[in-house]
């Protein structure tokens, strides 16, 4: 098949790129044309393990291209796919802004009969009135079908998960559109499920809605377990052992990040309210999100009654490992915070401290390793749990900070360790260890 894609971010470019690998001719559209120079020579502009290896390849044997040009990409596409991003307006609605925009260029320049694929996550309704914007803007007399196919992957493993994913979806009102995708797709060798329209839109927000809902749900019962001398880790393991409830997504931490689910369960609140069917648990996720993003500098403010003049060494600045997406990490309003409360930070990323000091306070000095973070700093707090940070070894810890206080927003060590090396430690919904320590 010969499809396009419009837009090259993290779903677009890796969309694109695993399209070519299973033998389709794929040439994605993006409006930057410094990413669209830099992706021509092989090289990608996000941080994706094993993204480049496949460009590179895919361009090679002529399956892959990139181009800023519609009437480039439209001269043989039968398919076209929608990748742009729905960021979160003011009001906490989906932004279709990019999304108008594509499907009026799309109505330009097709050529053919063409199906237009939405793969950003956009509102129940959306597809509609992609439909609508493409055909009000045609200039061939040509049939255009739409179908929802939203994107399931991780950021850090977005190619793995998409060789590798749960399952594709396909929503469409039509049989040979179904039909097409469901083909383009089989290569994957993955469960596809085929529904209409709405219910394929609904998916995608029911499914992160569901996750994020896991994630407070958890971090709630671990700050329960703070109060109440449980240990997070041990309930989790045994909830976990309940198929019903399953042992994935139970990990108790400083808040989801990113650029999905605190956009999305925003716009599915909005949502509901506008169909007037209020959703107050998801309301509940958000609120309780928002204050887990807070707990570790609340701890150390509980540990230290000031923080004023404090150095705060922040280990991992990207909302997860293996991604320089600073979308809504929590470093941002850790960070904020800190500064607010009169501390001095330095942060510490391996990967996204380019994009760290766009969002970051400015100033926020950076370190180049975590040991030369540390070894600035009075206490340190963990906020990404990547590799190179977890390596870090307590003894390290407790030769290099001031005063060896270790918040851990990912429970990363055994605190019955950490305090036997000497450290204080303070982790989520775990008892703090070391508190007994006589700190130099
Ligand atoms: N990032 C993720 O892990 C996932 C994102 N999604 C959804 O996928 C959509 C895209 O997300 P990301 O890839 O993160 O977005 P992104 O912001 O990383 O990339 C969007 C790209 O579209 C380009 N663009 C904007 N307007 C354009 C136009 N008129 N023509 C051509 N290109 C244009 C931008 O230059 C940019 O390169 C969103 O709806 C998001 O919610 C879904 C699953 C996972
Ligand atoms: O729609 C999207 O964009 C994507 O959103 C999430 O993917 P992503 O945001 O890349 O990363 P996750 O691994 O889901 O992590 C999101 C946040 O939740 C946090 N998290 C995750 C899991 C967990 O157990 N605990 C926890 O605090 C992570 O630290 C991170 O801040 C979903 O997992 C994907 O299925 C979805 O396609």
């Amino acid at each position: 098949m010969n499809i396009a894609v419009v837009g090259t971010g993290y779903v677009g470019l890796v969309t694109g790129v695993a399209l070519s690998e299973i033998g389709h001719h794929v040439t994605c559209i993006d409006i930057d044309i410094e990413k669209v120079k830099r992706m021509k020579q092989g090289k990608s502009p996000i941080y994706e393990p094993g993204l480049e290896d496949l460009m590179k390849a895919n361009i090679e044997r002529g399956r892959l291209d990139f181009t800023k040009c519609y009437e480039e990409a439209f001269a043989e596409a039968e398919v076209a796919y929608i990748a742009v991003g729905t960021p979160e307006k003011a009001d906490g609605t989906a932004d279709l802004r990019f999304i108008e925009v594509v499907a009026e260029s799309i109505g330009r320049h097709v050529q053919r009969d063409t199906i237009v694929v939405t793969k950003s996550t956009v509102p129940v309704g959306t597809n509609d009135y992609v439909r609508q914007l493409v055909e009000k803007n045609l200039f061939e007399n040509v049939n255009i079908d739409v179908v929802s196919n939203p994107e399931f992957l991780r950021e850090g493993s977005a190619v793995h998960d998409t060789f590798h994913g749960d399952r594709i979806v396909i929503g469409a009102n039509s049989q040979h559109a179904a039909d097409t995708i469901e083909q383009i797709n089989v290569p994957f060798g993955l469960p596809i499920y085929k529904t209409d329209i709405q219910s394929a839109e609904m998916i995608k927000y029911a499914s992160n809605a569901f996750l994020a809902t896991k994630i407070s749900f958890v971090n709630e019962i671990s700050n329960l377990c703070d109060k109440l001398g449980a240990n997070i880790e041990d309930v989790t393991a045994g909830m976990g052992m309940d198929a019903r409830i399953g042992n994935k997504f139970l990990n108790a931490g400083i808040g989801y990040g990113g650029s999905c689910f605190p956009k999305d369960t925003s716009a599915l609140v909005q949502l509901a309210e506008q169909a007037g069917q209020p959703f107050e648990l998801l309301r509940a996720v958000m609120n309780v999100n928002e204050k887990q993003k807070r707990l570790l500098v609340e701890k150390a403010k509980e540990r230290f009654g000031s923080l004023q003049g404090k150095t705060v060494a922040l280990l991992g600045l990207a909302f997860k490992p293996n991604t320089d997406d600073m979308r809504e990490a929590a470093s941002i309003t850790i960070a904020q915070e800190l500064i607010l409360e009169g501390a001095n930070v330095i942060g510490y990323d391996p990967i996204a401290t380019e994009n760290a000091k766009k969002v970051l306070p400015g100033a926020v000095a950076y370190a180049d390793s975590p040991e030369e973070a540390c070894k600035t700093a009075d206490f340190a707090m963990i906020l990404t749990e990547w590799d190179d940070i977890q390596a870090v070894s307590l003894e390290e810890y407790k030769a290099w900070l001031k005063e060896p206080v270790l918040f851990d927003g990912r429970n990363c060590y055994n605190p019955a360790e950490a305090a036997e090396k000497g450290i204080q430690y303070h982790s989520i919904g775990r008892q703090t260890t070391g508190t007994d320590l006589v700190l130099q």
